[in-house]
């Protein structure tokens, strides 16, 4: 009899295992990937954030193998970008004020990154695209965001599913896409490999 097949969710982030289980998907395991998340010189955020997707998801899979588990590993990465600036994952208040400065009355992409690595090490990435555009803030909102820390390794320096999301006039393309995870192409890979969100895998045809 084969191994049955393991879904690993490639992260440690809270919102993105929340965000699967609103699909009604449980992931078996959760394997974080630590990957130096550094963009490289003249790097365009969409391909920093396929790229870091892959890098995690890749990373996970060699780990899941070694451990002799037959696994579809899940792996996302979200950048915040304006024009084809990266903007930080601020953990220093000072950082964050410059993503609100600049965030403030302008309209912004979030890219996130998808891969899954099958169980024969093949990779399947999709890049989501959201343009999401900002009041402009005073001094006085912008300070009582920083006081609140929501935006504390947010990438972009804040949260939409928070206060934050007090911050949004307009917002084209998926909004768990900015949360950071793609609810619908996520599901869709995952799906693609012969997994029914209602009844967990199913067999699939050789
Ligand atoms: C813009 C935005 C980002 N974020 C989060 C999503 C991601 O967790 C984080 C971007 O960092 P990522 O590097 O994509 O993810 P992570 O390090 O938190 O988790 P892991 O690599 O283990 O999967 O920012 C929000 O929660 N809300 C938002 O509105």
């Amino acid at each position: 009899m084969n191994d049955p097949v393991k879904l690993v969710l490639a992260s440690g982030s809270p919102r993105r295992l929340a965000l699967l289980n609103q699909a009604g998907i449980e992931p078996d395991l959760l394997m974080p990937a630590d990957v130096d998340e550094t963009p490289e010189r003249g790097e365009l955020p969409r391909r920093l954030a396929q790229r870091l997707a892959e890098e995690k998801g890749k990373l996970v899979a060699k780990r899941a193998q070694e451990a002799g588990m037959t696994a579809l590993v899940l792996a996302a990465d979200t950048v915040v970008a304006v024009g084809r600036r990266i903007l930080p994952k601020p953990d220093l208040v000072d950082e964050a004020e410059g993503c609100l400065r600049l965030l403030s009355g302008r309209t912004h992409r979030v890219y996130t990154g998808l891969c899954l690595v099958d169980a024969k090490g093949r990779s399947h990435t999709r890049l989501v695209e959201t343009r999401v555009r900002f009041k402009r803030l005073s001094r006085d909102e912008i300070n009582d965001y920083l006081a609140c820390g929501e935006w504390r390794g947010k990438a972009g320096g804040y949260a939409i599913q928070g206060i934050a999301g007090g911050f949004v006039v307009k917002l084209v393309g998926s909004y768990t896409n900015v949360v950071g995870l793609p609810l619908s192409e996520a599901v869709g890979l995952i799906a693609g490999q012969g997994y029914d969100v209602r009844a967990g895998w199913v067999e699939r045809a050789a």
